[in-house]
């Protein structure tokens, strides 16, 4: 093996600077040509890349997004697509490629393997934290405190106004930037993909801490919850016939969408070690033969798990978590 390619896809995640660079920095520490794939799957078809100096990484651990840039692409999906990229890819004598993406980053690697001849290695980029194989993915602990910190200033006006917030987090399929951004900003209800929960259920609760004498509640809504995302929680939410439980005003309800913010911004510590990490173990495994699988870390030791593994095995959100946000909401 004598040159190795790194590639950014899908939804960008604060660390990815990071991870290209351990990626780079481990690749010719140990003697190998290492380029830059752009744009992710479609610059890979495209044949868009550079070739990866040491000093093209430098300063680099503090920016959020990618220098390689991403994208999502639809041509990457078909065969034909797939065949342009591994052409590309063998055209250059490619002996093995780094793949830093989510869930479908990671999906499309799996097809892939029926086209490309080298070897695959991805570590985990997205803020969601929704694969399997890995306690932490790179991007997640930012989007979390990013949300927290909007959360946070929020809480002033909640408290002020004496009003209820109702606040979307990302996440389209997976609960886990709201369970911790919940329990973190002190929701007093927290509404994800993974959990069913009624509506009318969800405000009872609320109104039984105002009657313990709250004044201001948050209800932190995942984007893909089965209620849909905050405004149309705020809509159901009006449509309830409450004058029983509190009178005829009703509830003073706000809704928030935090958005693309949560994907932006320097990278806390923790993701950019995270990404360190997983980058120069990423690059030491290629190099000792491991192929198709992710690098993640499990109870702080670096490990691997078969891509379909990653891919197709359901992480849960701990029930503990989830017991911790009822309990201290009361
Ligand atoms: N089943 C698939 N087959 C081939 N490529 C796929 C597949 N699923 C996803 N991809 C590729 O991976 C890209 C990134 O996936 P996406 O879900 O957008 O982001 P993320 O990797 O952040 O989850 C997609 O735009 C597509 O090109
Ligand atoms: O940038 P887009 O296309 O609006 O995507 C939004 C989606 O990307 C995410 O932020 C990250 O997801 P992925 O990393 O899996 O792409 C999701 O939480 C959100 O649903």
């Amino acid at each position: 093996m004598k040159k190795i390619a790194v590639f950014t896809s899908g939804g960008d995640a604060p660390g990815m600077n990071s991870a290209i660079r351990a990626v780079v920095r481990t690749g010719i520490h140990y003697g190998f040509e290492v380029i830059g794939i752009m744009r992710g799957y479609q610059g890979m078809m495209a044949g868009e890349y550079k070739k990866m100096e040491l000093r093209i990484v430098s300063n680099l651990l503090k920016h959020g997004g990618t220098i390689l840039k991403t994208s999502r692409s639809k041509e990457f999906m078909t065969d034909a697509g797939k065949q342009k990229a591994a052409d590309f890819l063998h055209s250059q004598e490619i002996d093995g490629i780094v793949a830093i993406g989510g869930n479908g980053t990671l999906t499309g690697l799996l097809e892939f393997r029926k086209f490309y001849k080298g070897k695959i290695i991805a570590l985990p980029g997205t803020i969601d934290n929704d694969l399997y194989g890995t306690d932490n993915t790179i991007g997640f602990h930012t989007a979390v405190q990013t949300a927290l910190d909007v959360i946070d200033k929020i809480k002033d006006t909640a408290a002020s106004h004496e009003r209820v917030f109702i606040v979307e987090v990302m996440g389209a399929h997976s609960g886990f930037v709201a369970v911790h951004v919940g329990i973190c900003g002190g929701a007093e209800e927290i509404l994800i993909p993974e959990v069913n929960t009624s509506l009318l259920s969800t405000v009872t609760h609320l109104i039984s801490g105002w009657r313990k004498g709250k004044t201001s509640s948050l209800i932190v809504v995942a984007e893909g919850c089965a209620e849909g995302g905050a405004y149309q929680v705020l809509e159901k939410t009006k449509q309830l016939d409450l004058s029983v439980e509190i009178g005829s005003d009703g509830l003073d309800c706000r809704a928030v969408v935090i958005g693309h913010i949560q994907r932006g911004g320097t990278p806390v510590y923790f993701d950019r070690l995270l990404a360190s990490k997983l980058g120069l173990f990423a690059v030491e495994k290629l190099i000792e033969g491991a192929d198709n699988v992710m690098v993640g870390e499990i109870d702080n030791k670096c490990v691997l798990t078969p891509i379909e593994d990653a891919v197709y095995k359901k992480k849960a959100v701990d029930p503990f978590l989830l017991k911790a946000a009822e309990i201290l909401s009361i």
